[in-house]
C-alpha cells in the first residue's frame, strides 16, 4: 500500500503541473473518503493545498470529525456554512413550483439533498479560482462504479484519484496515512439527511460491492442491485449528451 500511495501522490504532483496550477483542494466531510484524499494532498503539496469544510443542515458531529481530519493531517482548512444559503436558494424553488401547484413533497427531498451536494461544489470551484487549484474528488471504485454521487456535485470534479480503489483498499490507505480510528470506523454516510447510511439506502454493502468488483462470487440479490446501478448511472461518467451533425 505504501507503494501505491506514493505512486498516487506522483500522479497528484503531475497533474497539477499539467494543468500550469498550484495545488490542489477537497472538500472535508468527516468521512474516510475524503479523510484520504486530505492527507495524500497534503503529502503532494504540503503548502499549496486546502480543505474546506462545509455544513449545510449537518450534524454537528460532522464538523467535529472533520476538524480531527484536518488535525491528523495538518491541512491548512477554511469553515464555510452552506446552511443559510441552502434555505434560500431551496425555499424560493419551493415557492415558485408550490405557486404553480407543481410541487412534489417525496421527490423534493432528494432534490433538496442533491442541491447540498452542488452547493459544495460551487463552493469548492470558487475556492479552486481564488488560489488557482484543481478540485479533487474523493470517489472510491465501488462509488464510481454504482454511481453513488450527486452529479455534478461531489461528482463535479477534476480529478477522482481514489477511483481504482475498492472501499476496503480505501480503508487499508487510511491505516498507512494515520486517518484517526473512529473516522475510519464509523459506518459511511452521504450526510444528506438525518440517520442516512449509504448501505441502507443502496440496499446492498461495500463489502458485496467490492466482492463484486474483484470478480468474486456475490449473492444474486446483491448482484442485481449493483448491476442496476451502475446501468442507470452510466450517464453520470459520462459528458453531456451531444446529438450528431445534422
Ligand atoms: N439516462 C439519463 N441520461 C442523462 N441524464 C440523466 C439520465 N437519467 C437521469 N439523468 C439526470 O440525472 C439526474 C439524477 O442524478 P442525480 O442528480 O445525481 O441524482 P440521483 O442519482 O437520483 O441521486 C444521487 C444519489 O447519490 C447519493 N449520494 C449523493 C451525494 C453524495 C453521496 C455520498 O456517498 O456521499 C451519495 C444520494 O444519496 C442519492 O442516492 C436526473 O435529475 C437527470 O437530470
Ligand atoms: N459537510 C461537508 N463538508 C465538506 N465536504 C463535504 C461535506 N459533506 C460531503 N462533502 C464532500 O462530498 C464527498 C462525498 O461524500 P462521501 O460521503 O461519499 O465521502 P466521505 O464522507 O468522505 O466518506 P464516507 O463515504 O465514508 O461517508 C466527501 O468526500 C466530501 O469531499
Ligand atoms: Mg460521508
Amino acid at each position: 500500500m505504501e507503494e501505491k500511495i506514493e505512486k498516487l501522490i506522483l500522479w497528484l504532483q503531475e497533474q497539477v503541473k499539467n494543468a500550469n496550477l498550484n495545488g490542489l483542494v477537497v472538500g472535508i466531510s468527516g468521512g474516510i473518503d475524503s479523510a484520504v484524499v486530505a492527507h495524500l494532498i497534503k503529502r503532494a503539496f504540503p503548502n499549496n493545498s486546502l480543505g474546506v469544510i462545509m455544513p449545510c443542515k449537518s450534524n454537528p458531529k460532522d464538523v467535529e470529525d472533520a476538524m480531527k481530519v484536518v488535525e491528523s493531517s495538518g491541512i491548512n482548512y477554511v469553515k464555510i456554512d452552506l446552511t443559510e444559503t441552502h434555505n434560500v436558494l431551496f425555499t424560493s424553488i419551493e415557492k415558485e413550483l408550490k405557486d404553480k401547484g407543481e410541487w412534489d413533497k417525496e421527490k423534493a427531498r432528494l432534490g433538496d439533498a442533491n442541491m447540498r451536494a452542488r452547493l459544495r461544489m460551487t463552493t469548492l470551484y470558487a475556492v479552486a479560482n481564488n488560489f488557482g487549484y484543481l478540485v479533487t474528488g474523493t470517489d472510491n471504485a465501488a462509488e464510481w462504479y454504482t454511481g453513488y454521487f450527486t452529479k455534478y456535485g461531489d461528482g463535479g470534479v477534476d480529478l477522482v484519484p481514489l477511483v481504482n480503489f475498492t472501499k476496503g483498499e480505501v480503508r487499508e490507505m487510511a491505516k498507512v496515512l494515520g486517518v484517526p480510528k473512529e473516522i475510519i470506523e464509523k459506518a459511511p454516510s452521504a450526510g444528506l439527511w438525518e440517520g442516512q447510511t449509504d448501505e441502507n439506502e443502496m440496499g446492498t454493502t461495500y463489502e458485496m460491492i467490492d466482492k463484486y468488483l474483484k470478480g468474486e462470487a456475490v449473492p444474486d440479490k446483491d448482484k442485481q442491485v449493483i448491476e442496476r446501478m451502475h446501468r442507470i448511472s452510466e450517464h453520470k461518467r459520462n459528458l453531456a449528451a451531444k446529438p450528431p451533425k445534422f
